[in-house]
């Protein structure tokens, strides 16, 4: 049942789960699956019902920032990028930041997962282990125009039956065919692959996107559609934020986590609300640190210089913070057909929303980019002997570099949309070495933290980046693109020499918004990190935390589908935790 008045609900709950999000929906659907548990998820944000904007997959670029539904973060000066401040978006509604996501939904390598496993000294971890979960978690879904999808994917390799759909590209766009072509031409540096998502992603491949026919598959609509929320033991409160954890002294001596205190704004009443058996922070990289910190678990001197009471010390928590920086490089394209006329012309755009609400047909069915294609540098490149140190990716497996394409211009930042028709390929490099952080800016909870990703304050990810600006020139130089292609946009066609090409990274570079690792998990014996592999908070008892911020390191591709993965699998931790009691 979903609330809005905090009154309302009980005062006491078997387990609370504080933030809907993915990691927070797919935790209290898991755990209310048992009628004897009394189950509170609290959503900071608004509801996510019948909000078209969010549910129509062509929107999702204009989902943020600076809606009703997102945070509006914005980042510290960021000297990596000439001292640049960014927005950071967050999505603060039910489904969280998969309310506003791209939807593209990578699984990734069987090297990333392995990685955490070994790191972590837990083999449920494992890809061997965590590949179960994805099946679980998955419902294969046909595309909204119903395409023959034979050799687009392995449909045998995914779920067939679980709560969340997952969706090939609906609708095609010129470029579609020349990517495609191009894995013909240039098959060495850019080979095809049937299916990114078996755990080897290296090669192009075609989207899989969280889409279901025609609309966006959140973690809200997935798993907290009515008939689970029509469940009698899942209450859902929203549009309540919590704002500190409160611990009190167990048997052993360790301070135990017994209720948290809630409140819709700094001049609101605060409630409480008790958890018997165990409260679960699944508030995001941002959120779930934010709060560990407010509740006294974070670095003892920084806590007191705020007056917050220290209930353990540990330094980690906010740091480790790692990102993704992406680039999206633009070239001129000789069509009057690009997606760009739908941004520009506002008689194209109602006619492909007429389309969608008409037949669920037309380019409103798809999400950012058709294909995705993940690289590696050559093991010889010089980039790899200058910086011996770092760990250039999970494995052999995994991908140093990404590329998304899209059929007209895209962009994060904020900048008029220009005249013109483009093609645009986004650039991501995969395993920064660049790390960042979160402190607190404020003891009240309804003050932003103060956020630094630190982006490309290693020079390896400067490096990173110029590579992979010249392979999408090498890409978009292939034979499948004479004559479509006119050559560099005005914004990168000063971008020559390597140093003017590095001037253009550090002047254009943004997030993509897959902040992860600022509540680490590190190995239950021993080690640093925040939570232990089994997501329990150290020095604590009580409190697990289920998001994107647990990631020892950041995937190698995009990372909603390997949260629902971690939710999935923490959810089953948490039963046998439970199960005799
Ligand atoms: C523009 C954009 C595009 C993206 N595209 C993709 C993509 O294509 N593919 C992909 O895999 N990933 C993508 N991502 C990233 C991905 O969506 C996120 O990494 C993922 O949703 C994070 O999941 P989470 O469970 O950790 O946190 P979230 O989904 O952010 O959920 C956290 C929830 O907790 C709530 N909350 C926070 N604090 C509190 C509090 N104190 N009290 C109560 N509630 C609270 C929030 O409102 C939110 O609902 C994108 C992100 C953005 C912003």
């Amino acid at each position: 049942k979903l609330f809005t008045d905090p009154t309302l609900i009980a005062d006491d709950y078997d387990f609370v789960v504080v933030g809907a999000g993915i990691g927070g929906s797919v935790v209290a659907n898991r755990l209310s699956e048992n009628p004897s548990w009394k189950v509170l998820l609290i959503e900071a944000g608004m509801d996510n019902a019948g909000l078209e904007a969010i549910s129509t997959p062509f929107l999702a670029p204009t989902d943020s920032p600076n809606k009703e539904w997102t945070w509006n973060y914005t980042t510290v000066p960021q000297p990596g990028l000439l001292n640049r401040t960014l927005t950071y978006q967050r999505g603060k509604i039910l489904g969280g930041t998969s309310s506003i996501n791209f939807m593209i939904y990578t699984r990734g390598s069987t090297d990333f997962w392995d990685n955490i496993a070994s790191y972590t000294g837990d083999l449920g971890w494992s890809w061997a282990s965590i590949v179960s979960y994805f099946i679980k978690l998955e419902s294969v879904t046909a595309p909204a125009d119903h395409h023959d999808t034979k050799g687009q994917w392995q449909p045998l390799a995914h779920g067939l039956s679980g709560p969340l759909a997952i969706s090939l590209p609906g609708a095609s766009t010129e470029i579609n065919k020349r990517i495609v072509q191009t894995t013909r031409t240039n098959s060495s540096e850019f080979p095809f692959i049937v299916d990114g998502n078996t755990g080897f992603p290296l090669g192009i491949s075609w989207v899989q996107a969280t889409i279901n026919d025609t609309l966006r598959a959140s973690a809200a609509a997935a798993y907290l559609a009515p008939q689970y929320l029509a469940r009698p033991n899942l209450h859902v409160l929203i549009q309540q934020q919590v704002t500190k954890v409160i611990f009190q002294k167990n048997g052993r001596g360790l301070p135990h986590a017994t209720s948290v205190q809630l409140s819709s704004s700094p001049s609101s009443p605060i409630f409480t609300v008790s958890a018997s058996r165990e409260i679960i922070l699944s508030a995001g990289s941002i959120g779930s640190a934010q709060l560990l910190l407010l509740s006294g678990i974070g670095e003892q001197e920084a806590l007191a210089a705020q007056n917050i009471t220290s209930v353990f010390n540990n330094p980690e928590v906010g740091q480790n913070m790692i990102d993704h920086p992406c680039l999206v490089n633009h070239w001129i394209a000789n069509s009057t057909n690009t997606l760009d006329l739908l941004s520009q012309n506002t008689t194209d755009f109602n006619a492909a929303e007429a389309q969608y609400e008409a037949t669920g047909e037309g380019e409103m069915v798809d999400t950012v980019s058709p294909l995705i294609g993940i690289f590696r540098l050559p093991p010889n490149s010089a980039i790899f002997k200058e910086f011996p140190k770092v760990k250039t990716a999970s494995g052999p497996n995994a991908g140093q570099f990404e590329f998304l394409w899209r059929d007209g211009w895209a962009t994060f930042l904020p900048v008029p949309y220009p005249n013109g028709s483009y093609t645009s390929v986004s650039q991501v490099v995969l395993s920064p070495a660049s790390r960042g952080s979160l402190v607190l800016a404020s003891s009240d909870p309804f003050t932003a933290p103060i956020i630094d990703p630190g982006f490309l304050t290693s020079e390896y990810d400067v490096l990173m980046s110029r590579a992979a600006v010249k392979a999408s020139r090498d890409f978009m130089n292939t034979p499948p693109w004479k004559g479509f292609n006119m050559g560099l946009a005005p914004d990168q066609a000063d971008a020559v020499t390597d140093d003017e090409i590095d001037t253009y990274v550090r002047e254009n570079t943004t997030p993509i918004y897959h902040m992860t690792s600022t509540v680490r998990m590190e190995s239950t014996t021993g080690g640093d990190g925040v939570v232990d592999s089994s997501l329990q908070v150290k020095g604590v008892t009580g409190l697990r935390v289920v998001d994107n911020s647990v990631f020892p390191f950041i995937i190698e591709g995009h990372p909603e589908a390997t949260i629902y993965a971690l939710a999935e699998r923490a959810s089953d931790l948490i039963k046998f935790t439970w199960k005799d009691f």
